[in-house]
């Protein structure tokens, strides 16, 4: 997959590119990314922008620091993402819209859903859609935290082909290069597995969250849906010339040729398990399995508290995790069941249409 070939990508930008010194909005970086992503789209690429920045972008607005306040960084993000906007759409001569999101959409598959609708049709449309989480409303529980690991989810959720990190760093470096002046760029990644993980540190920058190491995971999760990725430098404009010749100026993370099935990959990459569900030893479950996933004989005792649609973790009691599943049955009904000796209670949810767990989405654990 290249330049050529694109026909719907998804640009993460960086705090540090939207708001270099925390004093409100800065275009100095922002015009070489507009610009490349006018070019794509006069190319008939479909764009969809991530933009962090708006901590960044409304901090001047308050006396106190947000670094240890939570509630003066909520009204920063608030106040920074109206300027955030503004600044964008002074960039372009089109269209764009504003999705503000939480981890607590995406992992609920109707809202998913309704995300994946809504930005194929402003698409369509020819409308630059431009997210960033919703950081006013998240709570610990409801966000993803990190603009990398969404912007992978956005770009699954937007089917798209190709997903570029604009940071403040050439690439991934087998070591952090402000810490290490020996670090050497890796420009192709072709497996991500636990000696990329332990070449990638956190943030450095005031203005940054998750360093290289959310950028992994991202990329983790978009080329397991087939996305190309790459992490590229937006301080420099030679970044943009460089893709749109389908050279590769940063780290390309390349994508997994037999991709997940989207299902598949949402339950594992997206979801995050709300309790657990600990089934007897002798319990066994297959990729395959087109039938009732689970028997009420073989549900043993419900963890945590969670509705009808969430994700739960099935495991044994013995500790072994065998599989992420959406559950039909909140935690309240599956604890009643769990503990019932009522057989005519058995009998009559054998009866109903709905089995205890979807078996359309289910993602075994990988041993
Ligand atoms: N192995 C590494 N290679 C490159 N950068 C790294 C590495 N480990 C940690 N980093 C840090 O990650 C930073 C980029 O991430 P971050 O500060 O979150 O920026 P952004 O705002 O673009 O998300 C770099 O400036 C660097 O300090
Ligand atoms: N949602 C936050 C950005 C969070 C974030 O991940 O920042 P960054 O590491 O700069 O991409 C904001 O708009 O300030």
């Amino acid at each position: 997959m290249s330049f050529k070939t694109w026909q719907r990508i998804v640009i993460k930008v960086g705090s540090a590119l939207f708001a270099p010194n925390q004093n409100g909005c800065s275009s100095q970086y922002l015009l070489s990314i507009a610009n490349f992503i006018v070019r794509c789209r006069l190319s008939g690429i479909q764009v969809v922008l991530v933009s962090s920045g708006s901590v960044g972008a409304g901090a001047h607005l308050f006396e106190e620091s947000g670094e240890d306040n939570i509630v003066i960084k909520k009204a920063m993000a608030a106040a920074g993402q109206s300027e955030m906007m503004a600044t964008w759409d002074r960039l372009f001569d089109f269209p764009t819209a504003q999705l503000l999101l939480t981890h607590g959409d995406l992992r609920n598959r109707d809202r998913y859903e309704s995300i994946r609708n809504t930005i194929d049709t402003l698409l369509v449309n020819n409308i630059l859609p431009i997210i960033n989480e919703n950081d006013a409303v998240t709570t610990d529980k409801l966000k993803v935290g990190d603009n990398d690991n969404l912007s992978a989810m956005v770009a699954t959720a937007a089917k798209a082909d190709s997903l570029i990190i604009c940071s403040d760093i050439d690439g991934l470096f087998d070591a952090n290069p402000h810490l290490n002046d020996q670090a050497k760029l890796l420009s192709d990644v072709y497996q991500i597995n636990d000696d990329i993980y332990a070449m990638a540190g956190g943030a450095t920058s005031s203005v940054g969250t998750g360093g290289m190491k959310t950028k992994i995971q991202a990329a983790e999760k978009a080329i397991a849906h087939g996305i190309d990725t790459f992490i590229v430098n937006g301080f420099k404009e030679q970044s943009f010339n460089s893709l749109l010749k389908d050279e590769n100026p940063g780290t390309h993370f390349y994508p997994h040729k037999d991709p997940m099935h989207d299902g598949v990959h949402w339950m594992r990459h997206t979801t995050r398990a709300q309790g657990e569900l600990i089934v007897s030893e002798d319990y066994e479950i297959t990729a395959n399995q087109l039938n009732d996933i689970l028997d009420i004989d073989d549900l043993v005792s419900v963890k945590g508290n969670f509705s009808s649609g969430d994700t739960v973790l099935l495991r044994k009691h013995s500790g072994e995790k065998l599989a992420k599943v959406k559950t039909n049955y909140s935690s309240c009904l599956l604890n009643f069941i769990a503990c019932s000796d009522n057989s005519s209670f058995s009998e009559e949810l054998d009866k109903t249409d709905e089995p205890i767990l979807s078996n359309q989405f289910i993602a075994l654990m990988e041993s």
